[in-house]
């Protein structure tokens, strides 16, 4: 082979290197959270932290965690009430500022913020999941709600990842259900991708895919043996999520776990505020998504129902009309995600749709 050709391959293969950071230490188990000081000490990342919680998650586990760094770091803390996410984000960002590194201890809103605060202020970043509810715990990637719909955006990927199946466990159930039918919502949108490359090119990452799509297959085979604050349920979901974060961080971005079942919980975020949790809403659109993949859309009500998540709009507290208009405003969430949702859906064909795959 000539010099000029192995420059060129050279070239070639630098232009498609790929930076992919995955979390170091990965503690799951019973009082997990008791070795976050053991932790903290093995990554060597500052004398000073911002321990981020919610109002309710820093009763669960903030307060412990900050009871056991407070012997050995100068400890602050940060609690999201509510309010306004860019806004918070903003001032989680200057809090994270005057620290070392950040915890986050909490639900999806509370590790978002926290590591995108992190990322801002260029810190080093432990996710603490207090709920398996969904697949940003170990994530690179964090998902803020806007004026436009949900943005996806790139976040500090989590240094460790400390989950305490007690604390998960003890969780209301509603939270590890949707974690569930978060994970099962691969299916479908690793079909989306899959689809998006044929139609129009975009790249994929074969190991993202197989990743993703294997820990919705494990999920799937396992569903008999989610139960309501089981640890070994705790287990199964926590270590799905893991998988599944690594997977987007393989891939550098959500798509092997965001298609349009995602859209759809986007829109109805929107559309519907406060009815249904995140996971819950993505497994309601994969039904749906699946159906017109001409996939197996029963298999996937039947695994949900298993679980306990919900199958149907109602059971959110959704009406039919709203999860129609969801439907079609889920295109004009980042129009720039091709998915099947894009394919010549109408508003007859919407109506249709979730008469005849929604029905109780
Ligand atoms: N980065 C990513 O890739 C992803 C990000 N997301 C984002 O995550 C968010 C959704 O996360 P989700 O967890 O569903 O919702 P929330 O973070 O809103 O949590 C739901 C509620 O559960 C409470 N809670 C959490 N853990 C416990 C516990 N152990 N015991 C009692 N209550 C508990 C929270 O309390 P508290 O009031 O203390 O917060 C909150 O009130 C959305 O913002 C979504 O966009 C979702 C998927 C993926
Ligand atoms: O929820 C996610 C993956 O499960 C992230 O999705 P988005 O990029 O659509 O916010
Ligand atoms: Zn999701």
């Amino acid at each position: 082979m000539s010099a000029d050709r192995i420059n060129l391959l050279r070239t070639k293969v630098f232009d498609k290197s790929k930076w992919m950071q995955l979390p170091r230490d990965v503690v799951v188990g019973h009082d997990a959270i008791e070795q976050i000081p053991a932790v903290c000490e093995d990554l060597a990342l500052g004398d000073s932290v911002l321990i981020v919680s919610g109002k309710q998650t820093r009763d669960v586990a903030g307060k412990r965690v900050e009871a056991l760094l407070a012997g050995s770091y100068d400890v602050t803390t940060f609690t999201i009430d509510g309010g306004e996410p860019v806004e918070t984000i903003r001032k989680a960002e200057a809090a994270s500022a005057e620290a070392g590194f950040v915890i986050g201890v909490g639900g999806g809103r509370v590790i978002d913020t926290a590591k995108i605060a992190a990322y801002n202020v260029d810190r080093h970043f432990i996710s603490v999941p207090t709920a398996a509810s969904h697949d940003g715990i170990a994530s690179s990637r964090a998902s803020v709600p806007t004026a436009d719909g949900n943005v996806s955006l790139a976040a500090e990927p989590p240094i460790a990842v400390v989950a305490d199946t007690a604390v998960i466990a003890s969780a209301p159930h509603r939270l590890l259900a949707s974690g569930c039918a978060d994970i099962i919502a691969n299916c479908t949108a690793t079909l989306d991708w899959e689809l998006a490359h044929r139609l129009t090119g975009e790249p994929v990452s074969e190991y993202a895919l197989t990743l993703a799509r294997m820990t919705a297959e494990i999920l799937f085979q396992n569903a008999d043996l989610i139960k309501p604050h089981s640890e070994e349920s705790a287990w199964i979901v926590t270590k799905a999520l893991v998988s599944s974060g690594v997977a987007m961080s393989i891939a550098g971005s959500s798509r092997p776990g965001s298609g349009g079942e995602h859209k759809f919980s986007h829109a109805l975020d929107r559309l519907a505020p406060g009815k249904g949790l995140h996971g819950e809403q993505c497994g309601i659109g994969a039904i749906i998504t699946m159906y017109l993949h001409g996939g197996d859309w029963e298999a996937i009500r039947d695994s949900l129902r298993k679980i306990g998540a919900p199958t149907t709009p109602a059971e959110i507290g959704v009406d039919d009309e709203t999860a129609v208009e969801a439907l079609l405003a889920a295109r004009k969430i980042r129009p720039e995600r091709f998915t099947i949702l894009d394919m010549g859906l109408t508003p007859e064909s919407a109506r249709n749709l979730v008469k005849m795959l929604y029905r109780e």
